[in-house]
């Protein structure tokens, strides 16, 4: 559904996106996950067509960029990553106001918003101005608005930055509802939790460049799944295992006290390039 190769951005000097490739077969979750600056949103603009590649080729269903811009445009939704509603429109004026954008026949429009509303949960707040919104429902209506013209592939920039973990589980539900209805999803984030949550395979980036793709759990397996954790004087020290049993045996081993547990993408991040994906 989504091909990249060699993609590369750069801005005055500087290169975000470092010769980017990857594949994203159709009705994937996919992940780009990084810590802040790693390229990601950078990534996702080229594209939605906010900014220019310098140099690489991508295509969307089928569809080259820039050559096709008008037809991909009419095939995906965008969640970006800062809130772009119009605050002093209601919910239902702002998806409205998409759908006219998206030359959708007033019908259809109509019975589309009221669809996508009671989607997101919203349908009792569709006569309310968006100012009276929390973060979360705010983040719902967006998603709502990159939905309403039936778009094959979303594109979710942080979907869930800034919002406390309760309301961050619920619009994980709703992007896995998504994705269950055959949609590709492409979703950013630093947060290694909804990577491992929702997504089927994650590409790990590092200032412009791809250092892992595959899937969170092969990721994990690929260093063993099991990791022993110590402490040394201020550092903490740390081994993977492929099984619990050779785990438990080398701990035994130690003077310290030390701590068994699964491994996560965070280790994956951490083993390969020294640093924390922080938050
Ligand atoms: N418009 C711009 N002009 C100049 N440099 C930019 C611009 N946009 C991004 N960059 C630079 O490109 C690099 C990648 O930024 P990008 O926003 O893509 O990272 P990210 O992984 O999405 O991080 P974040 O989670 O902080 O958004 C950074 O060094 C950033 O400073």
């Amino acid at each position: 559904m989504i091909i990249i190769e060699g993609l590369v951005k750069r801005f005055a000097g500087r290169t975000a996106v470092a010769g980017l490739s990857l594949k994203i077969a159709k009705g994937e979750t996919f992940g780009l996950l990084g810590p802040n600056g790693a390229g990601k949103t950078t990534t996702i603009r080229v594209l939605t067509m906010l900014t220019r590649a310098t140099a690489g080729r991508i295509q969307i269903a089928g569809l080259t960029l820039p050559d096709s811009e008008r037809q991909i445009k009419a095939i995906i939704g965008v969640v970006p990553q800062f809130f772009n509603l119009d605050s002093d429109l209601t919910a239902w004026e702002n998806l409205e106001l998409h759908g006219r954008l998206h030359h959708l026949p007033a019908p259809e429009r109509r019975r589309r918003i009221a669809e996508l509303l009671s989607f997101v949960e919203l349908a009792e707040r569709g006569g309310d101005r968006v100012n009276t919104f929390s973060g979360g429902m705010k983040r719902r209506l967006m998603i709502a608005r990159a939905l309403l013209h039936r778009p094959q592939v979303l594109f979710l920039d942080e979907p869930t930055v800034g919002l406390d973990p309760q309301v961050r589980r619920r619009l994980w539900d709703f992007i896995r509802r998504l994705n269950g209805e055959g949609l590709t999803v492409l979703l950013t984030t630093h947060y290694i939790e909804e990577a491992e949550n929702l997504c089927s395979r994650v590409a790990i980036l590092d200032q412009g460049r791809l250092i892992a793709m595959d899937s969170p759990a092969a990721l994990c397996q690929g260093l063993g799944r099991f990791v022993v954790e110590w402490p040394d004087g201020e550092a903490t020290n740390f081994r993977f295992f492929p099984e619990r049993s050779a785990a438990a045996g080398f701990a035994a081993t130690l003077t310290v006290n030390a701590t068994i547990r699964l491994s996560g993408l965070e280790d994956v991040f951490v083993e390969l390039t020294g640093r924390k994906v922080a938050e």
